[in-house]
């Protein structure tokens, strides 16, 4: 195979029942198989994780921010480590997001021009600037194999025209990181289809950059707080005027049922901090739903979080323990629930592979509802 971009897509197969599809990233860094849901490692480490331990439970492809490594420890420290993998040590594919979202999210003071946006450091206070030519030098810097274009992700809710001038400057936004992408063989950038909950933006948003023949999509300006049905809507009405030759990625999902229903609806890359988060506090993810087990009730449990899981945390260790763990502030304990609760979201999406390759990804999703207390979507 002749590579010219950095990364390819192949389409294996759809699912004859849910229409999803079962597919393959080649990337410089090894091949994703598709639907694919990406741990995140905001500042160079997926938090408690060793790059052993994300490999064990099969982990393709992890992401890292632009914003939090823009600030500290800062792109040319990372530049000058030999780039992101060398830096952290993680030799599979790195994915950055492109920083528009955490300014947002993080930072105070912040005030959008068409040139970018200018900000306070959450850190130091430090007056900073972003725009996509400053995004592309720092995603450049860092190395991944797939990068995000700058962009604006609109607040939830947003009217209309606010959404409508912040979705057309995200285009042309997009533009200006194309022109100025110095390694287009080594690094694919991805386009981020904005929005809002508009219908006829998100079509727009969605034809104006398929038209700047990106090597991958991403939806952006979802799980922002929306309902979930409203989300599907969006994707919905945003997946079909995507290239079927190319991923696509929904940013910041997410929950075991919106993984299901994102897959369900041509979706391939999915990734959220919810997993890593909530396991800091001893909340995990099991087969049988959500377990709080720092609660009082698994003191004397000494059986394991999830009977139904082989992952390292639930062969060896009990509810007890891990409750224990959790309240006496051991770091030990943050591991293995985090540990568990990636396993339980990588290994959710073999199963969906699985079932797309079995024409039965529907069939899966109610069973899934089912013993997960979801009943219904
Ligand atoms: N919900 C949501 C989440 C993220 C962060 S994805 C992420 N970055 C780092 C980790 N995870 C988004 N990022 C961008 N650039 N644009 C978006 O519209 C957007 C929407």
């Amino acid at each position: 195979m002749i590579v010219t971009a950095a990364i390819t897509y192949e389409h294996i197969k759809t699912c004859k029942q849910s229409g999803a599809r079962l597919g393959r990233i080649h990337t410089p860094h090894g091949i994703i198989e598709t639907p694919v849901f990406m741990p995140v490692g905001t500042q160079a480490t997926v938090k408690t994780m060793s790059p052993e331990e994300l490999k064990e439970m099969d982990a393709r492809i992890i992401l890292s921010n632009t914003y939090h490594l823009f600030l500290r420890p800062g792109h040319e420290l990372v530049r000058e480590a030999g780039g992101l993998h060398k830096f952290m040590n993680w030799d599979r594919a790195i994915l950055t997001d492109s920083g528009g979202f955490q300014v947002f999210s993080l930072s105070e003071m912040r005030k959008i021009t068409e040139e970018g946006v200018h900000f306070r450091s959450h850190l130091n206070g430090d007056k900073l600037f972003l725009s996509p030519e400053v995004v592309m030098e720092i995603e450049n810097a860092l190395g991944p194999d797939i990068m995000m274009a700058f962009d604006e992700c609109a607040p939830y809710p947003a009217d209309y025209d606010y959404v409508k001038k912040s979705m057309e400057r995200t285009t042309r936004w997009a533009e200006r990181c194309l022109k100025s992408h110095a390694r287009p063989h080594d690094q694919a950038l991805f386009g981020i289809v904005q929005g809002g909950m508009y219908e006829d933006l998100r079509k727009q948003s969605a034809k104006d950059l398929t038209s700047l023949d990106f090597p991958g999509y991403a939806i952006g300006g979802l799980s922002v707080g929306e309902p979930k049905h409203l989300m599907y809507e969006m994707l919905e009405c945003t997946v079909p005027l995507l290239p079927s030759d190319k991923p696509r990625y929904l940013m910041g999902v997410g929950s075991p049922d919106a993984l299901i229903e994102g897959a369900i609806r041509g979706v391939d890359m999915f990734d959220c901090v919810l997993p890593t988060r909530i396991a800091r506090n001893g909340t995990t993810m099991t087969s049988q739903g959500r377990l709080v087990v720092r609660n009082a009730q698994y003191a004397n449990d000494f059986g394991p979080l999830d009977p139904e899981c082989d992952c390292y945390t639930c062969r060896n260790y009990s509810r007890a323990y891990l409750r224990h763990l959790i309240k006496a502030d051991e770091t030990f304990g943050l591991r293995l629930t985090t540990y568990h609760n990636l396993h339980f979201l990588v290994t959710l999406m073999s199963k969906v592979r699985q079932a797309i390759m079995d024409d039965r990804l529907l069939d899966f999703r109610d069973e899934f509802f089912e013993q997960y207390g979801l009943i219904g979507n």
